[in-house]
């Protein structure tokens, strides 16, 4: 049987992963969704196993000691990485899988599984992305500059992907991954 594809959603905070990602599930129930580990502070709503697993710091350091990370990356203060178990099992059992994480985490997947699909979300302008990261209202004035300062930095690693999507349009961005996953299914592997 086929293997699934892995399919890494990643760009600056604030730009919309989350967002497309939930929309994505919906649009296409067969795509599986990677859950990532994290130390951070669950927000109002969010719902452990679900939207993460939260760990302390000494039990996200056990994983990665035990080798149970595909990736991890330290970001704006807090650890978040991939369970690495999850993703190599969907794979094999012939699904799809997403992970929507950071850049530099991004990065490392690729070391690891470069016949994976990179996708960065680019905003419409950092503008743009300063408001939606304003708007959402989970983060405090200096954690939102911090953000910014690390968006300039990764939107430069942008070379490294095979995909460039605008989300202008949360419906425009979601049509346009949905149309790199259908190609990617059919394009001749060499
Ligand atoms: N490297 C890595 N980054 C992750 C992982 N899970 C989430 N992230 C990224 O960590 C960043 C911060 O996530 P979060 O605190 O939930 O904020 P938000 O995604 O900006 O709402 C985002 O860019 C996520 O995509 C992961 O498992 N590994
Ligand atoms: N295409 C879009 N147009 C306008 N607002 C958007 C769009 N996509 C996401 N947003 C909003 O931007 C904010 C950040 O989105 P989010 O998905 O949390 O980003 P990320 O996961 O990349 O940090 C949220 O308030 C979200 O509703």
């Amino acid at each position: 049987m086929a293997k699934g594809l892995l399919i890494v959603l990643s760009g600056p905070s604030g730009v919309g992963k989350g967002t497309v990602c939930n929309e994505l599930r919906h649009r296409l129930p067969e795509l599986v969704y990677s859950v990532s580990a994290t130390t951070r502070q669950p927000r109002l709503g969010e719902e452990h196993g679900v939207n993460y697993f939260f760990k302390t710091r000494e039990q996200f350091v056990e994983m990665i000691q035990n080798d149970q990370l595909l990736e991890y990356a330290e970001y704006v203060g807090n650890y978040y990485g991939t369970p690495r178990d999850f993703v190599e099992q969907t794979i094999e059992s012939g699904k799809d899988i997403i992970l929507e994480i950071e850049v530099q985490g991004a990065l490392k997947v690729k070391e690891k599984f470069p016949e994976g699909i990179f996708v960065f979300l680019l905003p419409p302008s950092l503008d743009e992305l300063k408001g939606r990261i304003q708007g959402r209202g989970t983060e405090n004035q200096a954690t939102i500059d911090h953000r910014m300062s690390v968006a300039a930095d990764e939107i430069a690693l942008l070379k490294h992907y095979d995909y460039a999507v605008v989300n202008d349009e949360i419906d425009l961005a979601c049509k346009r991954i949905e149309a790199i996953i259908t190609a990617e299914h059919c394009k001749v592997r060499k």
